[in-house]
């Protein structure tokens, strides 16, 4: 396995085809040219790319729930009410957890014990057991865009079926859908898997159709530090680009902060823009998607419902393209399509009252913005020096040094040596940077963000803030004050 940042040879592609489309039944029916033509049939109305384009330029924010089950007539039913009722304007296809452990005979057997006891058995729709013609049921179904959503660090298949059925859209990428979902799956590997997924994504650009990819920004979702998801988010989009991509939507998930979730929403769209312009990529599109709360939720559907509308009003105030959009029973297991409906109508509610308002610049928000551009460029440009100019080769060589580092993820290849917790006022920072070279500036940033709230508390900084931090939304708060 030779991982290198350059765009596969259309022949070095088709090598590695024939094993992907036999790794299941349903690869037989995958045919490109008939794809290509599906596709060109769809109206602009049921193509991501087009959709997200004319959002950008209307300054429209978006909003996408999740939503997968395992029969494919409830799926479809799900989505259409998710659409006429839930006022979706992205809709999702979430896949099953076997299916993204690409453990189809497992899926098949779920899909069976789904039919026999009359409900869900599966936690998403398990699209490669399905195959093409009956994916394509779902795009001909409704008359949004839909999207793929998993967590695979080997996409390859579901990407082949799932594209030519007619989805428009698909999440994940090398890194982000490995770090927070696998626990043994190298690096190398799932980046390796993820170029062929970006490559086949470029091989329908070249026929002008082109596929949104969108990168998974919020990775563990527990007190994520803005410049980790940032960069990983932009090595992503590199990656994707390199290998042909011409959408690309990157994500962040909500820390809590209203000003450092504002700064992170307007540096992500500002950074992707200005990485992407630097390599070449100007005809790339790049939107910009923020993620409802991530972290543990309330289990009472109104305290839930607040934490959805907090989202909501943040995604309102700072601007963002996408919303996807959290529902009433988080803290349950999969929403009913009543649950999700109301958590998209809430999300709705707040986006339009707060339309005519935006956070003003303040001193502390430019701050923010400036220690996340700054944070962002030291990790990057320490990638590339790393990969010696190669950011893949580079990627895998700064998880391996921590120069890029995730916590609390199950995967084995990172070192887990950094420790986010929250300051005072709740933003998410860097109790210990672990191995990534930041500069003194950045650093003592920190450190004293930390000392202000270890000193109004009372008590050290360490683990125990940490731990409180993550328990804290659970219990209705952001900061785990000590009581
Ligand atoms: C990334 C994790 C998020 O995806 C959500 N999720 C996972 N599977 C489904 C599903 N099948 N339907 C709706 N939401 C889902 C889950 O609640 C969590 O918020």
């Amino acid at each position: 396995l030779r991982l290198e940042n350059r765009r596969w040879e259309k022949s070095y592609f088709e090598e590695g085809r024939d094993y992907v489309l036999n790794s299941w039944s349903t690869g037989q029916e995958v045919d490109l040219e008939d794809a290509f033509h599906f596709h060109k049939s769809l109206p602009e109305s049921k193509r991501a790319y087009c959709k997200l384009r004319a959002g950008q330029e209307e300054k429209r924010i978006y909003l996408q729930p999740r939503a997968g089950v395992a029969l494919l007539s409830e799926h479809i039913e799900l989505l259409s009410e998710l659409e006429s009722k839930g006022e979706a304007d992205f809709l999702p296809t979430t896949i099953d957890s076997y299916t993204r452990q690409n453990r189809y005979a497992e899926a098949a057997r779920g899909i069976e014990e789904s039919k026999a006891a009359g409900r869900s058995l599966l936690n998403g729709l398990p699209a490669v057991n399905y195959g093409v013609a009956n994916c394509r049921k779902i795009i001909d179904a409704v008359g949004s865009p839909v999207q793929v959503r998993h967590g695979t660090p080997d996409a390859r298949l579901l990407a082949e079926i799932t594209l030519a059925a007619g989805f428009t859209d698909f999440e994940g990428g090398g890194i982000s859908y490995n770090i927070p979902y696998a626990k043994d799956v190298p690096l190398e590997r799932s980046l390796f898997d993820w170029q062929y997924v970006d490559r086949l994504c470029g091989l329908y650009a070249e026929e002008g159709i082109i596929i949104n990819r969108e990168m998974f920004g919020p990775l563990t979702g527990t007190l994520v530090p803005p410049c980790i998801s940032h960069a990983i988010g932009i090595i992503e989009a590199l990656l994707a680009a390199a290998q042909g991509v011409k959408s690309i939507a990157v994500g962040y998930g909500q820390g809590g902060n209203l000003y450092q979730d504002t700064a992170a929403l307007r540096t992500l769209g500002r950074l992707g823009r200005d990485y992407l312009d630097r390599y070449g990529f100007q005809d790339v599109l790049l939107t910009t998607v923020f993620h409802q709360w991530m972290g543990g939720f309330p289990q009472e559907e109104s305290r839930a419902l607040g934490v959805i509308a907090w989202g909501a009003a943040t995604a309102a105030l700072a601007g963002v393209n996408k919303v996807i959009v959290k529902t009433p029973h988080e803290a349950l297991g999969i929403p009913t399509a009543e649950a999700n409906i109301a958590g998209l109508l809430c999300t709705r509610q707040l986006i339009r009252m707060l339309g005519e308002q935006e956070l003003a610049k303040t001193p502390y928000l430019k701050e923010e913005e400036y220690m996340i551009e700054r944070e962002v460029e030291e990790i990057i440009s320490k990638v590339f020096e790393l990969g010696e100019g190669d950011l893949a080769v580079g990627t895998v060589r700064s998880f391996e040094a921590g120069v890029l580092d995730i916590s609390f993820a199950p995967s084995r290849c990172t070192r887990g040596s950094i420790m986010p917790v929250r300051d005072k006022d709740g933003a998410i920072r860097f109790l210990n940077t672990g191995n990534i070279p930041f500069s003194k500036e950045i650093k003592d940033f920190h450190q004293k963000k930390i000392k202000e709230r270890a000193d109004l508390e009372k008590r050290e900084p360490g683990f125990r803030m940490v731990i409180d931090d993550i328990y804290a939304i659970s219990k209705g708060r952001l900061v785990g004050k000590p009581r």
